[in-house]
Order: structure tokens, then C-alpha cells, then sequence
């Protein structure tokens, strides 16, 4: 017995529109698909059914750059609660950093991080290990062992890797094995100490601003290095105008460098910033109006390749003190298609077919995964969205543990409302 999803609404290709259509899941695989016009209705009978009459049905989403919080920092977020969290999201793939306790930089972490998602998650979790030992920016860590335990890409997520020949040395050891380099852009000599972008907010409140050349610096830098060395090389987070100019022009020579880019810098800058709020510090910063049209443009003209959240859940004691001490970071998965979607695609400057590829297949094309794609043969990971009703962000209804949001109470559409992973509904509304 497999389970038609009856009805469901698919974007068609190179056209703004959507047509209805049957999928036939059996053994945790898409069996079948159906087009309504075409074929008609399916023979339901001896199967059970899941009725998606005025939903998007889409391949379910998938996230390059989340934080999970496990092992060690479990009152932040546990790899049970985020993978809810994300099913809630729509999502059925996500990647983890390893900036946890220990830090993901063996295969013993690799492994136990691989089993607690196993037992405990809901999603698909794929881990990343680090660069270097402990993060410190000093050690190589040992690739090889840990991409035969399973990571899919290095990354010292969190801080960035200060020395240039310690980041070709990666970039070179990560080349010969045919894995990516996932870089955190930052110079930390740029930096000293700001929790928000070098631009209105700051002068106004006279803060130390976060410059755009710190991220960018980085990303010029290791575009060369992944020119020497061949690696694919992909940059995390871009927030500023500069970054996406590096990387467009890398892409220009054939480097192979990709980029992501996460829903807040797409929608909010730092003149949006209402006051000394910790739900509004995260890193990179907001940046100013001029970098959040360059990064739509960049997204736009496929300088930047795909949208990650980067959710990084804090605790609301964490959240809750002064500006200064408060760490940087907001949570993600909840908010991320109900945001896009109303503000980017019901506003009419996207297609609903170009949001949807920017979150599935061109994640897993850029990281050879083999998810992202509705089509017969594939494991059934499948998201149903409610494109109709309205609803607030409300943070106390989060399955994730953070509540650290800048966009509690914004009214949106598009809220996922059936999630499923190989064949099986791990969430629904
Ligand atoms: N983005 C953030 O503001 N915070 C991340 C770290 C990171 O992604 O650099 C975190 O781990 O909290
Ligand atoms: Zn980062
Ligand atoms: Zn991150």
C-alpha cells in the first residue's frame, strides 16, 4: 500500500503558474506523478490518501547552514527540538555547523552527532566538520577521517579563518578529496568588538560599526586561494554590497565559487532596527539599504546561488542581556518560506518556481545531494504549504528552542503545513 497526495499545486516550469498534479508515494519514493489535466484523477482505491487541494506541494526544502546546538549547548537548541523545528519550517535537509561543545572537529563528534539525528531527529541531518582544531585557527583537522565518517564540507563556521595559508592549506588538502571549503567571512581585525554594521544605526546611537570590508576582505582573499587551489569554495552568509562584487566577478573566471545568502539580509538593514534589541544582533550584521539591493541582485543574477537560514537559536536569558553581551545570532527555520514567499513572490518580483529552486534542487546540485527534485525515483521528501491564509509570526509557537527573532508579529502567507521525509509525515499542522 504506498499514499497518493491528491491535488497537490506544482509550479510549471519556465512559466508563472501552477498545475495540479498527483504523487504516488511507495516505499518512501515518489512512484508516481500524475498530471491533472493530462491523466485525470488517480485510482485512489487500496492506498491511503492525503488530500492537498489548494496547497503548494513541493520537494521539501533543504537548508545548507544551520546550527543545532548538540553536543553542549542543549538548553540553546537539541538536535530533537531543531529538527522539529525545521520539519515545521518545511524543510527535510538540513546541514549542520560544527560550532558546538566539542566543537564537530573529529569523527567521534561526526559520529555522535550522526547518531543522536538518527534516533532523535525528524529530518535529514548532515553535518559539517571543522577546518581546524578546536576552531582555533592553528591545526588542520583531519579531513580525511571525518569525510569517511560523513561530513559534507569543511567549515569553521562562527569565526573566521585568519590565516591566509592556513585557509589554502584547507582549501588544498579539501581539493585533493573533492570536498568543499564553507567559509565564515570575517577579519577579526577589522571587527574590534561592534554588534552592528558601520552605517545609520550605529552613528546614530554612536556605536562601533561592524565595516563591510571585514566579511568581504575574506571573500576576496579566499577567492584567490580557491583560484591556486581549485577547491569549491563557498561563502556563507553574504550581507555586503562588496562580497557579492568579488564573488560575481570570481564567477566571471570560472572560479569555483558559490555563496549563500539568509532571509534577513534579503529583508531587513539596519535602518530597520528599532532599538538596542539583541533579536536584531546576528552576524554578519544587518547592513545598510545599498547592500540589501545587492544582495537581492546578486541572488537575482545568480551570483549568489542558494537561501540558507542560518538558524542560530540563543537562550532568552542569552538574549536578554545588554547589547554587548548578548551573542549574535536569530533563529530561522520558521519564519524563512512565509517570509520569501510574502514579500518576494506574492509581491510579484519572483516567481514562486525561482524561490522554490534557490531552497531545494540548487542546494543539492551545488553539493551533490540527491534531494531537491520532484520526480519519479526519488526519496519521497515532500513539503505541502498553505498559500492562502494569513497568520502572525508568533515566537511562543516555535518547536525550535530559540524565540530570537526580529520579525515577531509580522503577518505573512505561505506557512508549510505538511512535511515529509522519505515516505513518512514527520510534521503536519
Ligand atoms: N550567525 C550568527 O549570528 N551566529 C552563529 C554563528 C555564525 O553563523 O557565524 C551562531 O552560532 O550563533
Ligand atoms: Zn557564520
Ligand atoms: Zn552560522
Amino acid at each position: 500500500m504506498g499514499t497518493w497526495i491528491i491535488n497537490g499545486s506544482v509550479p510549471v516550469r519556465g512559466q508563472n503558474r501552477l498545475e495540479k498534479k498527483h504523487v504516488l508515494v511507495e516505499n518512501g519514493k515518489i512512484a508516481a506523478i500524475l498530471d491533472d489535466a493530462a491523466e485525470g484523477a488517480p485510482d485512489t482505491v487500496g492506498h491511503e490518501i492525503i488530500d492537498a487541494a489548494g496547497k503548494l506541494l513541493s520537494a521539501g526544502f533543504i537548508d545548507m547552514h544551520v546550527h543545532l546546538r548538540e553536543p553542549g549547548f542543549e538548553y540553546k537548541e537539541t538536535i530533537a527540538t531543531g529538527t522539529r523545528s525545521a520539519a515545521r519550517g518545511g524543510y527535510t535537509t538540513i546541514a549542520c555547523m560544527p560550532n558546538t561543545r566539542p566543537v564537530i572537529d573529529k569523527v567521534e563528534t561526526v559520529n555522535y552527532v550522526l547518531d543522536k539525528a538518527e534516533t532523535e531527529g525528524i529530518v535529514r541531518v548532515l553535518p559539517y566538520g571543522c577546518i581546524t582544531k578546536n576552531q582555533l585557527g592553528r591545526e588542520l583537522t583531519d579531513f580525511a577521517a571525518m569525510k569517511e565518517a560523513g561530513v559534507v564540507g569543511f567549515t569553521d563556521d562562527g569565526v573566521g579563518v585568519q590565516s591566509a595559508q592556513m585557509m589554502k592549506d584547507a582549501m588544498a588538502l579539501a581539493a585533493s578529496m573533492n570536498m568543499p571549503v564553507i567559509a565564515h567571512c570575517e577579519d577579526n581585525t577589522l571587527v574590534e568588538g561592534g554588534s552592528f554594521t558601520e552605517g545609520e544605526f550605529a552613528r546614530k546611537n554612536g556605536l562601533k560599526g561592524i565595516p563591510n570590508e571585514s566579511e568581504a576582505i575574506h571573500v576576496g582573499r579566499d577567492i584567490l586561494l580557491a583560484e591556486a587551489t581549485g577547491v569549491h569554495y563557498h561563502v556563507c552568509h553574504v550581507s555586503a554590497e562588496q562580497s557579492v562584487r568579488l564573488i560575481r566577478h570570481g564567477k566571471q573566471f570560472g572560479i569555483k565559487v558559490t555563496s549563500e545568502v539568509c532571509p534577513h539580509h534579503l529583508l531587513l538593514s539596519d535602518e530597520d532596527i528599532p532599538g538596542m534589541d539583541p533579536n536584531w544582533k546576528m552576524n554578519p550584521p544587518l547592513r545598510t539599504p545599498k547592500d540589501v539591493e545587492a544582495v537581492i541582485a546578486g541572488l537575482e543574477d545568480g551570483t549568489i546561488d542558494i537561501i540558507v537560514t542560518d538558524h542560530a537559536p540563543h537562550s532568552e536569558e542569552e538574549k536578554a542581556r545588554d547589547l554587548q553581551m548578548a551573542p549574535f545570532g536569530i533563529v530561522g527555520f520558521e519564519t524563512a518560506f512565509p517570509l520569501l514567499y510574502t514579500k518576494f513572490v506574492r509581491t510579484g518580483r519572483w516567481t514562486l518556481e525561482f524561490l522554490l529552486d534557490r531552497m531545494t534542487s540548487k542546494p543539492a546540485e551545488l553539493f551533490g545531494l540527491p534531494w531537491g527534485i520532484l520526480e519519479v525515483g526519488r526519496a519521497a521528501d515532500l513539503t505541502l504549504v498553505d498559500l492562502e491564509t494569513e497568520k502572525a509570526v508568533d515566537p511562543a509557537q516555535f518547536l525550535s528552542k530559540g524565540r530570537n527573532t526580529p520579525f515577531a508579529g509580522w503577518k505573512l502567507y505561505g506557512w508549510p503545513s505538511l512535511t515529509m521525509v522519505a515516505g513518512k509525515t514527520v510534521w503536519s499542522e
